[in-house]
């Protein structure tokens, strides 16, 4: 049996049994390939309608122009502490509401428009500014905006699923969890999706090949740690790793591992000229939004806490290869990883539990 087949024989079990944990740990788990499939929660949404997106800066904007182009709503909500900004923002895009398929867009002061919103989309963040221009400063100001913005969106949503864009994101998703007690299945943040279609973008560009046929997985932070999965990585059914002599490590004659560098610094190179990044993370955005809210769902690699997954025993939210769908991540693979990738995961586990362990909540 083909793994292809394997996976339709695994869904239409899981959608048959309604996503049943009992049914899948009986049947299934006879599979080889169930055992990397952990489930997380039975969920399920019915159609998304109404979305907000808190922040209408460059990527928040950017994020509600990807949902409007795409369908993924008719109903947005744009929030911003500057209510002028949210109303222009809404505005320009109210005015296009023919070339939008009629959707209706809503700028928010208070938070009180996205009362029972499906999707609540975090992108309201603190830039370093003043004396103290650190990561960990200006993460714990992205704490406080968080902690003052987010009980009143759940309290007005509180069957959303919450997506947390803001950087550090893992880390700010984690404050979320914490700040609201929402469920991990239903609070988490694109993650390393971005930090892996950059991989497959860059792999793609040096084998000449469309970046949409290249398979492979970045993972655990979004950010300086985060892990590229050489040992993932296949094209066509071949994995690289086979074909390639030294695939990113020892005197790797091809450098390959150069492309680590430019996954973890991507963003950085867009934003020393830009100022800022926003496209490609909008984009990865509305394909989160896209697999919720078609039916089949998608494989991505998002973060949420991933305690007793893939040798990670703390509360640290991390990127896995998750299945998202209508309702957030419903199962999370554990991928089969060579000991340095292991270790690497490990490491980047720990720094993001020294930067969680540094926030005031
Ligand atoms: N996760 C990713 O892959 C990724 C990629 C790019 C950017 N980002 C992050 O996204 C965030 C936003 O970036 P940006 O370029 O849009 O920043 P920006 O400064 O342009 O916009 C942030 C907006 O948030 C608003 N805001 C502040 N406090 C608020 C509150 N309490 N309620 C509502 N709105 C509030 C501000 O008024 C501003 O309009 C940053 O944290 C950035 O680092 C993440």
């Amino acid at each position: 049996m083909t793994l292809r087949q394997l996976m339709r024989l695994n869904m239409a079990h899981f959608r048959a049994k309604a996503w049943n944990t009992k049914a899948m740990s009986t049947k299934s788990a006879k599979s080889c390939f169930a055992k990397s499939m952990k489930p997380m929660k039975q969920f399920k949404r019915p159609r998304i309608s109404k979305i907000s997106v808190v922040g209408a800066g460059q990527v928040g904007t950017a994020i509600s122009a990807m949902l409007l182009l795409r369908n993924l709503t008719k109903n947005l909500v744009i929030l911003d502490i500057n209510y002028e900004l949210a109303q222009a923002e809404a505005l320009d895009f109210q005015h296009a509401s023919a070339f939008l398929n009629d959707a209706r867009v809503v700028p928010c002061g208070d938070s009180t428009n996205s009362k029972n919103s499906d999707v609540v989309i975090i992108t309201a963040g603190a830039r370093p500014s003043g004396k103290d221009r650190s990561r960990l400063a200006a993460m714990q100001k992205t704490v406080e905006i968080l902690k003052k913005a987010v009980p009143k969106l759940v309290d007005l949503s509180p069957d959303a699923t919450f997506i947390i864009i803001s950087n550090p994101a893992d880390v700010m998703t984690y404050a979320v969890q914490r700040i609201t007690n929402l469920p991990k299945h239903r609070c988490f943040t694109t993650g390393c999706h971005l930090d892996t279609v950059r991989f497959r973008n860059l792999i793609a560009n040096r084998l000449r090949l469309p970046p949409s046929q290249v398979h492979g997985y970045v993972i655990g932070e979004h950010g300086a740690s985060a892990v590229p999965v050489w040992s993932s990585v296949s094209i066509a059914g071949i994995r690289l790793n086979d074909v390639v002599k030294n695939l990113a490590c020892g005197d790797d004659p091809e450098n390959w591992a150069k492309i680590n560098k430019q996954v973890t610094t991507g963003g950085l190179a867009v934003a020393k000229t830009k100022g800022y990044t926003n496209w490609a993370i909008a984009l990865t955005c509305a394909d989160i939004v896209q697999a919720m809210s078609g039916g089949k769902g998608k494989i991505a690699c998002v973060g949420t806490d991933m305690k007793g997954l893939s040798g990670i025993q703390d509360n640290v939210v991390l990127s896995l290869p998750c299945l998202v769908t209508s309702g957030g991540i419903s199962h999370v693979f554990e991928l089969p990883l060579t000991d340095v990738e292991q270790s690497k995961l490990m490491a980047s586990a720990n720094i993001l539990l020294e930067a969680q362990c540094s926030l005031s909540i």
